[in-house]
């Protein structure tokens, strides 16, 4: 049963990645393991269905692949959060720091009702630089965001405090 799956004996940490003093959580091992996959998934559902998206918003590139089968799971859409310079026609963009380094996303200006409910769905909660510059996107496009998902905290960098939004995750890692 999905129940009894340990989902952090699937993950992999990876020291000096990709910078030294970084130490890398790894999904690729979680992705390869179709039970502990499955499982993942069902865990994620479980947590955003009392939210009620409408829609679920995933972040290039990891993000992307909990999003798409996560909205299957749930029903809603799916939109995408990509990095600068993917996304064709008027885009709407935000630049932020990173656990190393800087990066920018984009959304299309259209993509989103106004007043949709809008998920943010990716892998990890860093720094939370990224899922604040998600939630900042959305909402300049006319998005609510009721809450936000992943599978992994990194709760001593503490990015929990820089969201307004509830977070669900799955798995913490103090260090
Ligand atoms: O909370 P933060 O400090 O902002 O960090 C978390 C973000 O960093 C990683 O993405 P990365 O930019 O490495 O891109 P990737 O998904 O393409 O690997 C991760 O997938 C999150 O999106
Ligand atoms: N330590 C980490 N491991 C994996 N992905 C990350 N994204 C930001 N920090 C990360």
């Amino acid at each position: 049963m999905s129940s009894d799956i340990d989902l952090k004996k699937h993950i992999r940490s990876i020291p000096d990645f990709p910078k030294p003093g970084i130490l890398f959580y790894d999904i690729s091992t979680l992705l390869a393991h179709p039970k502990a996959w499955h499982a993942t998934i069902e865990r994620l559902a479980d947590r955003l269905r009392p939210h009620k998206p409408d829609v679920l918003a995933g972040i290039e590139s990891r993000g992307f692949l909990l999003a798409a089968p996560l909205a299957l799971a749930l029903g809603t859409g799916f939109v995408m959060l990509r990095k600068q310079g993917k996304l064709p026609g008027t885009t709407v963009r935000h630049t932020y720091a990173l656990e190393y380094g800087t990066d920018t996303i984009e959304i299309q200006q259209d993509a989103i009702g106004k007043g949709t409910r809008v998920a943010l769905v990716d892998d990890l909660l860093a720094t939370g630089g990224t899922m604040a510059a998600a939630v900042t996107l959305l909402e300049s496009v006319g998005g609510v965001v009721p809450a936000a998902a992943c599978i992994i905290e990194l709760t001593f960098l503490e990015g929990r405090k820089k969201l307004k939004v509830p977070v669900e995750t799955l798995l913490e890692y103090d260090s």
